[in-house]
């Protein structure tokens, strides 16, 4: 284990402050500060600007379970947070226990790094799961096979074909031995300056030894070091009523990206996440289209394209069991996803159209 010293202090953009936020704040706002929030605690946050961290509070009527760690925020000099501005990405779960809730796991991520290994771990439906995530959240998805060097039986390349023929919109299959540090430098292309990046995966895959291994320090060592923060972390209980540290924290990464760690992720249900199962499945949802009756069922009906594309062997059987599966879990979820998710996810897109459209010649009114 190396033991390198603290990353030195970045600027705001390689904090990933870019136009996209600038041009969401206005001439009064700029004279203001903006932090990027690297902890949460119970009644705050830490804030991360060019000028270092500073504690935050939220005013009444926006509470921790709003915010998350990635977030940029407005805030006054007192620490009081003014507003959050529009996210460009976020990492929404099902809360873990029985009550059905959102909960918020990370804000304005671009990759989202998802591990499993060339193993017994290795299971497609999981991975649906997490590109589901990935493309709803608007990060985007990278797949990484860990423990090529103990693959047995069959060859990696097998696994990281399977893991491809997910979608097209998965950015890069990569297969490594996470202790590799020649491997870990094909992962420097997605953590560049002003790159927000986040591992996610079952326990066991590598995901510490991938984050030690880029940050050159040990992950709990990195919990502790990274900005100054009050106490308080979060705890909750996952679903078998294990007590788990879950507090989430953003870290500096030496190229000048941010790391997002996300430990105690075991659970990963799906919540207000159709139009990233959607595009996992765009095959068959379009070929539902296609079905005889708008609310054909896909179970035996006449005229069912989907039925006819499984006899023909056009589609596999299991494949669509899985989609049926996930969309039913995130329908049961969403029914209790509020209507003001729903406006910030519209006025997010509003966003990026708008950005996207000024992108010629058009400058922000405030830039750093
Ligand atoms: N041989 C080999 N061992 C690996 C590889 N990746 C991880 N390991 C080992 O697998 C074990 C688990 O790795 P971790 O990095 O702790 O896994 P994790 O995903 O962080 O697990 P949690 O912290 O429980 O979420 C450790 O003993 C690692 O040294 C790999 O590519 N090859
Ligand atoms: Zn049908």
């Amino acid at each position: 284990m190396t033991d390198r010293p603290a990353a030195p202090m970045h600027c705001n953009a390689d904090l990933g402050w870019s136009r996209y936020f600038a041009d969401q704040i206005t001439e009064d706002e700029a004279r203001i500060g903006f932090y990027r929030i690297t902890h949460l605690e119970r009644a705050g946050a830490t804030g991360l600007n060019e000028a270092g961290p500073v504690a935050l509070h939220f005013p009444p009527g926006l509470t921790t379970g709003e915010v998350a760690v990635g977030d940029w925020v407005l805030a006054q000099d007192t620490g009081r947070v003014v507003r959050i501005l529009t996210r460009r990405s976020l990492l929404t779960r099902r809360a873990a226990g029985p009550e059905v809730r959102p909960q918020l796991i990370a804000a304005n991520v671009d990759t989202l790094f998802i591990v499993t290994s060339c193993n017994a771990d290795f299971n497609v439906a999981r991975l649906e799961r997490y590109v589901a995530l990935a493309l709803e959240a608007d990060t985007t998805p990278v797949i990484l096979l860990t423990k090529t060097d103990l693959a047995t039986g069959r060859p990696a390349e097998d696994y990281a074909a399977e893991a491809q023929a997910i979608s097209d919109r998965i950015e890069a299959v990569l297969t490594l031995n996470s202790k590799d540090e020649n491997d870990l430098k094909r992962l420097r292309k997605w953590c560049g300056a002003g790159q927000s990046v986040a591992f996610i995966g079952s326990s066991g895959v590598g995901k510490s030894t991938l984050i030690n291994g880029l940050t050159g320090i040990d992950r709990d060592a990195l919990r502790a070091r990274s900005v100054p923060q009050a106490t308080g972390d979060i705890r909750e209980d996952d679903a078998k009523g294990r007590h788990t540290t879950t507090a989430r924290s953003l870290h500096l990464l030496d190229g000048g990206g941010v790391l997002i760690d996300m430990p105690g992720m075991r659970e990963l249900g799906l919540i207000d996440a159709a139009a990233g199962i959607n595009t996992v499945f765009e095959d068959i949802v379009d070929l539902a289209a296609t079905c005889r009756f708008r609310d054909c069922a896909h179970d035996g009906e006449p005229g069912c394209a989907i039925g006819a594309a499984i006899d023909a062997g056009a589609l596999d059987a299991e494949r669509v069991e899985r989609w049926r599966k996930l969309t039913d879990e995130d329908n049961r979820n969403t029914e209790s996803v509020g209507e003001k998710r729903r406006r910030e996810k519209k006025l997010s897109r509003f966003h990026k159209r708008v950005q996207s459209e000024g992108q010629q010649g058009k400058q922000g009114k405030y830039r750093r």
